[in-house]
């Protein structure tokens, strides 16, 4: 499926800002950078406490930071790991495509379509407030799909590999977002977040 969709163009109708660049490298680099990412990323499963319970996730995780921040989300507190020179070409990418910086990287590995992420916002409180959030896709082309918290309005496009989306301004306080499963799709995809710890 083809995404018509100019990087200028904002995806939200109103309450933020959220511009798709497509692939941002050729194919034959993305499935590199896949190949390297599956290799050289340090790949945990992410325990989470859901209803008081300890749960392990079936995606895996893994959490990068320029500095050694720690970061908390569902309850649970995770120290940065020390960052990588396949992060600083993937980093310098996002930087240079979306004209921003970032200081952190979370990466999700998903192993097959039936691996996905249920709605939320990237609202943790040591995020930087209106930072740009650059996601770096590859893999397996996903959907992705955003959710008004008011209007319950949505919008969603499919997220090819090697492509580049930026989130910015106030859409993590009016939308959330998820990676809806997809039992047709056998082939793992990577996500990495390029975010700002303040
Ligand atoms: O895998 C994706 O595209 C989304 C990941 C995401 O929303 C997150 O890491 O917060
Ligand atoms: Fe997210």
């Amino acid at each position: 499926m083809e995404n018509l969709l100019l990087p200028s163009e904002n995806l939200l109708p109103f309450d933020g800002l959220v511009h798709y660049h497509g692939a941002v490298m050729d194919q034959k680099t993305a499935t590199r950078y896949m190949e390297r990412l599956l290799g050289e990323i340090a790949w945990e499963h992410d325990e989470l406490l859901m209803f008081g319970k300890r749960i392990t996730t079936k995606r895996k995780v893994a959490w990068y930071g320029t500095r050694p921040f720690e970061y908390t989300y569902s309850r649970v507190t995770r120290k940065a790991l020390p960052w990588t020179p396949l992060l600083n070409e993937l980093k310098h990418i996002a930087e240079v495509e979306s004209g921003e910086s970032y200081n952190s990287c979370l990466l999700n590995l998903y192993h097959h379509g039936e691996e996905g992420m249920g709605w939320h916002s990237d609202n943790e409180k040591e995020l930087l407030k209106g930072a740009a959030i650059a996601s770096m896709s590859f893999g397996a082309v996903r959907k992705f799909a955003f959710k008004h918290r008011d209007t319950k309005e949505t919008v969603s496009l499919y997220l090819d590999p090697g492509s580049l989306l930026i989130m910015k301004g106030v859409t993590q306080e009016h939308w959330v977002h998820r990676l809806p499963p997809s039992k047709r799709i056998s082939q793992p995809r990577i996500n990495l977040t390029f975010r700002t710890i303040a």
